[in-house]
């Protein structure tokens, strides 16, 4: 019975395309009377890649830190897949459940090759399979090349991270996050400081990926936002203040006023 208990818990449901994956619902956060989030509420599809934007402030980071149980909420509710509160639920086994965050600064190991960057990043015991096996499993090779392959750096598996472009370490972060096989990847500020054609390389992997995923993108960067968004979520003191696409956020006059002075 307690066994049934804790696997319907952790139970995120069928995902299919479209179907509800993040449900954040009247969430308030305050740091010592200021509210960081004030009664935010918003929902991601599996297969959406949402952009969410805001001014410095807004909320943004407080936001993934309640969904990646870094920060926990004065009051509202995070739900994952159909039914897992994840507000019940400590950081390790929100990542395990299916939850990645990519953070701004990338931090991949510099003396090891991509391929071994993407192997150490695998989600299960490698060690373990290496020593009964000693060698990778077919499947796990399949998953890293697969991998390589959606972020470009196929061509490079055998060269140091230490020496690949700011980019190419950025992407290579991806694929270290896709190798967890998350649900739900949460990515902050994927492009600053690329260059124009890193910028355009990262609109592909992260629309690629959010194929068979969901992607939150928080950018500051709005030609980015313009190039890959399809639905944008505006923060603004802790609640969401538009949603919608691109053309219909700029001429919301919400955002107008807010962001234009209008
Ligand atoms: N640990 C904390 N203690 C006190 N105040 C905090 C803390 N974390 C965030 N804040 C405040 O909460 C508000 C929201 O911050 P948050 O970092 O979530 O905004 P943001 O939208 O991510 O901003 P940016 O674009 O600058 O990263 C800010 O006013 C910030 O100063």
């Amino acid at each position: 019975m307690e066994r049934l208990k804790r696997e319907n818990e952790t139970d995120i449901g069928d995902l299919k395309i479209g179907s509800r994956i993040l449900l954040v619902d009247g969430v308030s956060v305050s740091f010592d009377g200021f509210k960081a989030l004030n009664n935010l509420s918003f929902s991601i599809n599996y297969g959406e890649l949402r952009c969410i934007i805001g001014a410095n402030g807004a909320g943004k980071s407080t936001m993934m830190d309640v969904v990646t149980g870094k920060t926990r909420p004065d009051s509202g509710s995070v739900i994952f897949g159909h039914s897992v509160d994840l507000l019940t639920m400590d950081e390790p086994s929100i990542a395990q459940i299916g939850v990645g965050r990519k953070f701004q600064k990338p931090t991949v190991f510099q003396n090891h090759t991509v391929f071994e960057n993407l192997e150490l990043a695998m989600k299960d015991d490698k060690r373990f399979f290496k020593t009964l096996f000693s060698k990778l499993r077919s499947e796990q090779k399949d998953k890293i090349e697969e991998t390589m392959k959606l972020i470009g750096l196929k061509e490079l598996y055998n060269m140091e991270a230490g020496i690949l472009s700011h980019g190419q370490k950025q992407w290579l972060e991806i694929g270290m996050l896709i190798m967890q096989e998350p649900k739900l990847l949460l990515v902050d500020e994927p492009v600053a400081g690329m260059t124009p054609q890193e910028v355009e390389k990262t609109a592909e992997i992260l629309t690629n990926l959010a194929k068979e995923n969901a992607v939150v993108v928080v950018e500051h960067d709005m030609e980015f936002i313009r190039s890959i968004a399809k639905k944008v979520t505006v923060l603004h003191e802790g609640s969401v203040l538009a949603e919608g696409n691109m053309d219909a956020i700029q001429n919301n006059e919400k955002v107008r006023k807010v962001y234009l002075g209008e």
